[in-house]
């Protein structure tokens, strides 16, 4: 790989309205590295990974994303609480500022693409304020060979631009901070945040548009890995639920950690060309391909070093739980050439139940995959207040709510469509707490998730008995190779299992309440995989 060869072709962002600039165009990721270690903005941990600190924001900020409407979005884009319209001309007005305001200073441009499988492939050009969050783009998104350079023609711009900040007043945004996709100008504007985070989001909400509106192809939150005999298997799930941990299996090829496209000509491709994981409390023994990829080129996102080194303590969450590592793929052993699979034969939907009700594993028929898709459930602990522990459910359809500009019926009715045409078997995987909810019983062991995964993925559940759980219908296996039986039915592993059955009563009352919404679109074979009490 040519990452490191010094690149000096200069280019003009005059087209985007930005003049005079100081432009640094497509720097190495030695370079990158270097511009922030010596301006003060990153220290180099330990592994030689970089290490940054991304400001006020260390996560989204879903409802500061606005979505341009216009005569493309307008009548496709389902307006409301997760789509929330901007007008034209308003960005028109923001976009000249945010230009004017990075006209005379030192900026770094990247011509990067998305979309691994050629057919949808989508050049994106990336102007960022500092270095690290080039180096970011860097990391996640696809990398064209430098002899395609010279005669890259970009579709899309993104522009990252954390120390400008809107005024609500005059802006029409909601805050200092934002992340604005206009479809017509086939821009990404982000400003006054410095989350990373924003930027391949931002991306990703862009190509969910694209993809099925304008190729017919489905996008979807989800990784996916490939095995020895070229059996894809694909993991949705919200944010925390486990996608990037599962999905890096030493004995499988990776795919990608967190954004595919499902082809109709049978494949599924990663959108991205890295990972972005989290470290809370990341161990080398528990998670080690992760643990191994911080090094050299990887950013490490607002994490704490142990005291008087610059070895990271990954349980240390002064700043926030959302520690981060980005890094490009190739930084994990086993990956899959090309980032594309085959059709997928097995579905994973990652929630982490924190309530712990749902089985740690159990398996869907199609209707209860369609249900499950389209309520999107996890659930969190609550917030860091003292005395508040009841978790907090988080219904969020196709496992990725904020990114979908589209009607959550729309990609569950491709996503149903084509597990049927591929008969893949799905999977419902609790990644939470088991022996009560969080406060009382614990997160189910990563050793045993990957076990049960493990073990779909090698048919040995096929032959072995299940039963259906009580209130939500689902098959759940009684025995699994390498787990202990009495986990797999989670109102054995309460102390009172009555109350198991209350708690469980309660929450199928919750998807009910949620799914009310979607009624109307869904047929008698989707209604037939809701919660049966
Ligand atoms: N049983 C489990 N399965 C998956 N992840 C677990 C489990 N127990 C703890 N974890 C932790 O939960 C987090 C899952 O996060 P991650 O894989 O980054 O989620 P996502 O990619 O879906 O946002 C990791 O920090 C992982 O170590
Ligand atoms: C990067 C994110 O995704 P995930 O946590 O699903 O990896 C995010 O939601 O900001
Ligand atoms: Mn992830």
């Amino acid at each position: 790989m040519d990452n490191n060869i010094l690149f000096s072709q200069s280019i003009s962002l005059k087209d985007l309205g930005i003049e005079n600039a100081k432009v640094n165009y497509q720097l190495s990721p030695d370079e990158l590295h270097e511009i922030t270690i010596k301006s003060g903005q990153g220290v180099e941990s330990s592994t030689g990974a970089l290490a940054i600190n991304t400001g006020e924001y260390t996560g989204r900020s879903p409802l500061d994303r606005f979505i341009v409407k216009d005569s493309i979005t307008e009548d496709q884009v389902w307006w409301g609480k997760v789509n929330i319209p901007f007008e034209s001309d308003a960005f028109e007005a923001l976009y000249k500022k945010v230009t004017a305001y990075l006209s005379h200073k030192e900026v770094f441009v990247r011509d990067s693409y998305v979309c691994a499988d050629p057919n949808y492939r989508l050049n994106v050009r990336v102007v960022t304020e500092t270095a690290w969050a080039n180096l970011f783009c860097y990391n996640m998104f696809l990398r064209p060979e430098t002899e395609e350079l010279s005669h890259f023609s970009p579709e899309w711009t993104l522009l990252c631009v954390p120390s400008f900040l809107a005024d609500p007043a005059i802006d029409g945004t909601r805050q200092s901070n934002f992340a604005i996709l206009d479809f017509t100008r086939k821009v990404v504007l982000i400003g006054g945040t410095g989350y990373t985070g924003e930027m391949k989001k931002g991306i990703f909400s862009a190509l969910n548009f694209i993809l099925p509106v304008f190729k017919n192809t489905l996008p979807m939150h989800c990784s996916a890995n490939v095995g020895d005999e070229g059996d894809t298997a694909i993991f949705f799930g919200l944010s925390g639920t486990g996608k990037t941990t599962l999905s890096a299996d030493p004995k499988r090829k990776l795919i990608g950690d967190d954004e595919h496209g499902w082809t109709n000509e049978n494949t599924v491709f990663n959108f991205e060309g890295g990972c972005y994981a989290k470290v809370v409390n990341l161990s080398e023994e528990n998670e080690p391909d992760i643990f191994r990829a911080i090094k050299k080129g990887a950013i490490l996102e607002n994490v704490i070093f142990k005291d008087g080194t610059n070895e990271v303590d990954f349980q240390d969450v002064f700043i926030t739980p959302n520690t981060r590592v980005s890094y490009p793929i190739y930084h994990i052993d086993n990956i899959q050439p090309g980032s594309i699979g085959k059709n997928p034969k097995n579905i994973f939907f990652l929630t982490a139940d924190s309530f712990g009700i749902l089985p740690p594993i159990s398996k869907l028929t199609p209707g209860q995959a369609a249900y499950h898709f389209i309520s999107g459930y996890t659930a969190k602990v609550a917030g860091t207040e003292a005395g508040v522990t009841e978790p907090q459910p988080n219904f969020s359809a196709c496992f990725g709510a904020p990114f979908m500009p589209l009607h959550p019926t729309k990609y569950a009715e491709m996503l149903s469509k084509k597990m049927k045409d591929a008969n893949v078997k799905v999977w419902l995987i609790n990644t939470g707490w088991t022996g009560g909810p969080y406060g009382i019983g614990n997160r189910m062991k990563l050793k045993y998730t990957r076990a049960m995964i493990t073990a779909a993925l090698n048919g040995e559940l096929d032959d072995v008995t299940y039963e259906n759980h009580t209130v939500f219908g689902i098959a759940t296996p009684q025995s699994c190779p390498n787990v202990p039986s009495e986990i797999l039915n989670p109102r054995n592993t309460w102390e009172d299992p009555e109350l198991y059955d209350k708690k469980a009563a309660e929450l199928a009352q919750k998807f009910k309440a949620n799914f009310a919404k979607f009624e109307e679109f869904a047929n008698a074979e989707i209604m037939a995989g809701a919660p049966l009490a």
